[in-house]
């Protein structure tokens, strides 16, 4: 088994026992002559794929039967892949995810749905101000991003209307990499901060995420010129922005590399996200799991981790628990922030 393989909701869902049997991609015989793309966009039933420098319109092929197919996912596809007007190519095959960043509709609900396939850097975007920056909300993106096997990004956006440290503050612990934006009087961004987060994404696969309102759009629009993302004032009533972008899709970025911009995230359901495993993206804490009480929660008195920071003096090793702790609460409940 790969190190990915089990985040492949296909195989999740159609073979529960996958060992000793092929990659899926291999299962089909025919179409070795299919056309290889990246899928950019999911409208209706309709999906636009990228392949080389056309961009092709596809459907389903009946064949592939309840597979999911999203923004990322790599595909195979037959029929009219010339990106004519007015042709359409059949996807014949999803080829096995690498990344898979997924969400259930809430914390109690296990079914999950993937958003994204194949991205490596999860971009979590929260603005200084308006909306206010809340933690929860972050951390619940760093739960999602570490479970999905993607780096996370920080992006601090509007920090023309205040200061970003003390929200930086709560990540230091984890060592999560940032990057800050600010608007300028004129309206427009100022331009030093745009490539530096240009420099964060190149040559890779970015998803943003975050509050609607907090300025994704704007960045998407300020690193992709003539992309046109919807931007909207905030909702001066609920904080909240208006939804101004309203599916996920991929954006080419001039030097090599892909930006997804997803629709506001409000709910963003952690209730496939399994506590045990989760202690393994902290490497220097996991070994001390074996002083723990079987099916320790890893937040209880009995926990062993504390033992293990204080024997083996873990470098930050208080902070780095209290922060571990933190992640796993902030799976469970509604989210509020
Ligand atoms: N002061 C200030 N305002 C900004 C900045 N960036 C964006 N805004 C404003 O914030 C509002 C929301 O920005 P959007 O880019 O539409 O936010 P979004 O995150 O894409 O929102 P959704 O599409 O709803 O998810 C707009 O009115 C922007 O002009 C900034 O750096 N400073
Ligand atoms: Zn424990």
């Amino acid at each position: 088994m790969g190190r990915y393989d089990h985040l492949d909701e296909s195989v999740v869902r159609e073979r529960p026992s996958r060992r000793n049997t092929r990659p899926r991609s291999k299962d089909r015989p025919a179409h070795e002559d299919a056309v290889t793309g990246m899928v950019v966009g999911v409208d209706r039933g309709r999906y636009t794929v990228r392949v080389q420098d056309r961009t092709v319109v596809a459907m389903r092929a009946r064949e592939l039967g309840r597979t999911r197919i999203v923004v990322g996912d790599v595909v195979g596809m037959v029929g009219d892949t010339s990106g004519d007007p007015d042709t359409l190519a059949r996807i014949v095959r999803v080829e096995d995810r690498r990344t898979v960043l997924r969400r259930s509709a809430d914390d109690s609900d296990t079914v999950e749905r993937v958003i994204v396939a194949n991205a490596e850097q999860l971009v979590i975007v929260t603005a200084v101000a308006d909306p206010e920056p809340r933690t929860r909300m972050v951390d619940r993106c760093l739960v999602a991003a570490y479970d999905a096997g993607m780096d996370p990004l920080l992006l601090l956006t509007k920090a023309d209307l205040g200061d970003p440290e003390e929200f930086l503050s709560h990540y230091r612990a984890l060592d999560v990499p940032h990057v800050v934006s600010r608007g300028t009087s004129d309206g427009a961004l100022d331009a030093a901060g745009v490539a530096e987060i240009g420099r964060h994404l190149a040559g890779r696969t970015s998803v943003l995420v975050g509050h609607s309102g907090v300025g994704k759009s704007t960045v998407v629009n300020a690193l992709v010129p003539g992309t046109d993302r919807a931007t909207g004032p905030v909702n001066v009533v609920t904080g909240r922005g208006r939804h101004t972008s309203s599916s996920a899709v991929a954006l080419e970025l001039a030097g090599g590399g892909w930006v997804v911009d997803t629709p506001g995230v409000r709910s963003f359901g952690l209730g496939h996200v399994d506590p045990a495993t989760f202690v393994e993206h902290f490497e220097d804490l996991a070994p001390g799991t074996a002083l723990c009480p079987r099916g320790c929660s890893h937040d209880e008195p009995a926990c062993g981790l504390d033992e293990w920071v204080r024997r083996e003096s873990v470098p930050h090793g208080v902070e780095r628990l209290g922060s571990l702790r933190r992640l796993l609460r902030s799976r469970s409940g509604e989210e509020r922030g």
